[in-house]
């Protein structure tokens, strides 16, 4: 079974306009609501591709019955500790014709007590589980708590998947995650350095690798991707062309596009090519993508071997 964990879900409230001008009243011309957060949007496109999985994490409040709410209706499996005080928080995506900005909330307080609850879920946690952990860590809870949940589970071979950024991703790198997925921008950010050419990505790739990752998969947004596996291979996907509508969550999607594909497959370049699609079809579609729209899009991804 898959366990995705989002510490910190939201409300994504994503909206266009034409302009954002600061200081201003700006009123928006569309408006959605979705459920959202990284593991929330990777249980999402996991059971697009039919693959089971279970999403866990905290909620509260009215925004929390929301999210719980719509992912139930989709047909998500969900185990959410519920908090008794305070509200989940609520994302505004803003989408102009230039820009897309994000305003993230802080999210809820979570007490000791409902930590220890998360702790007793990932118990039973064994080797043929995987686990997502997607997301930033709320400013309530210690930076380290994704290592202290990957030395949790360390003994019983779960195979562990890690979407975050800089110091969260580095240091859970000791305890040999099978997948991450950092950006190219975040790349030249853990490293302090400017990134300039494919080679630059692959020298640094293979550094977060040599510091434990099994699989390196580098995104690019509109330029693709490039996977450094875990077998020494390297591999390059395009995009298809579209038109891209929000491109929030696309990364999470390629994540879960990844898992679902190495899960049906065990084949790198299957996995990246699923992957590829379903970040693709999340960039065009105003929510995640759907089924239709991920195999929509999997002929036109061409997967190289560099
Ligand atoms: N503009 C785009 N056009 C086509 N495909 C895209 C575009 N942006 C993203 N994608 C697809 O989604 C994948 C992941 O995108 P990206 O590199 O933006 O991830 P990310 O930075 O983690 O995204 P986010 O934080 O917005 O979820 C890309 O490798 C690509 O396959
Ligand atoms: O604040 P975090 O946890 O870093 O990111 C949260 C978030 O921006 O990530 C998802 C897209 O990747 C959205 O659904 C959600 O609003």
């Amino acid at each position: 079974m898959i366990y995705t964990v989002t510490l910190n879900p939201s409300i994504d409230y994503v909206v266009n306009m034409e302009q954002l001008v600061e200081g201003m009243v700006n009123r928006v011309s569309t408006e959605h609501f979705y459920a959202g957060g990284k593991g929330i949007n990777v249980s999402q496109i996991l059971n697009q591709h039919g693959i089971s999985n279970r999403a866990l994490g905290f909620i509260s409040g009215f925004t929390g019955n929301f999210i719980e709410g719509s992912l139930k209706e989709k047909g998500i499996d969900t185990d959410f500790i519920r908090l008794s005080e305070g509200y989940s928080r609520i994302n505004m995506k803003i989408k102009t014709t230039t820009d897309e900005t994000e305003i993230n909330g802080m999210g809820p307080h979570i007490p000791k007590t409902e930590i220890d609850k998360l702790y007793r879920q990932l118990d039973l946690l064994t080797a043929d589980d995987t686990l997502v952990l997607a997301g930033s860590i709320p400013a309530t809870l210690p930076d380290d708590f994704y290592e202290k949940m990957m030395e949790h589970v360390q003994d019983r071979g779960v195979k562990v998947v890690v979407d975050a950024t800089k110091n969260l991703l580095l240091n859970v790198l000791t305890y040999r995650p099978f997948l991450i997925k950092p950006n190219h921008h975040e790349i030249a950010e853990m490293f302090g350095v400017t990134i300039s050419t494919t080679e630059d990505l692959l020298q640094y790739g293979n550094r977060l690798k040599d510091m434990g990752a099994r699989n390196v998969l580098i995104s690019m947004g509109g330029d693709g991707a490039i996977l450094l596996a875990e077998n020494g291979e390297v591999y390059r996907s395009n995009v298809p062309k579209g038109v891209v509508k929000n491109s929030v969550g696309a990364g999470d999607s390629m994540v879960a596009g990844f898992i679902a594909g190495y899960e049906k497959t065990q084949c790198y370049e299957q996995a990246l090519r699923l992957g590829a699609a379903s970040g693709s079809a999340t960039a065009f579609s105003s929510d995640v993508a759907t089924a239709e729209e991920i195999l929509a899009l999997v002929k036109e991804i061409v997967v190289q071997k560099l």
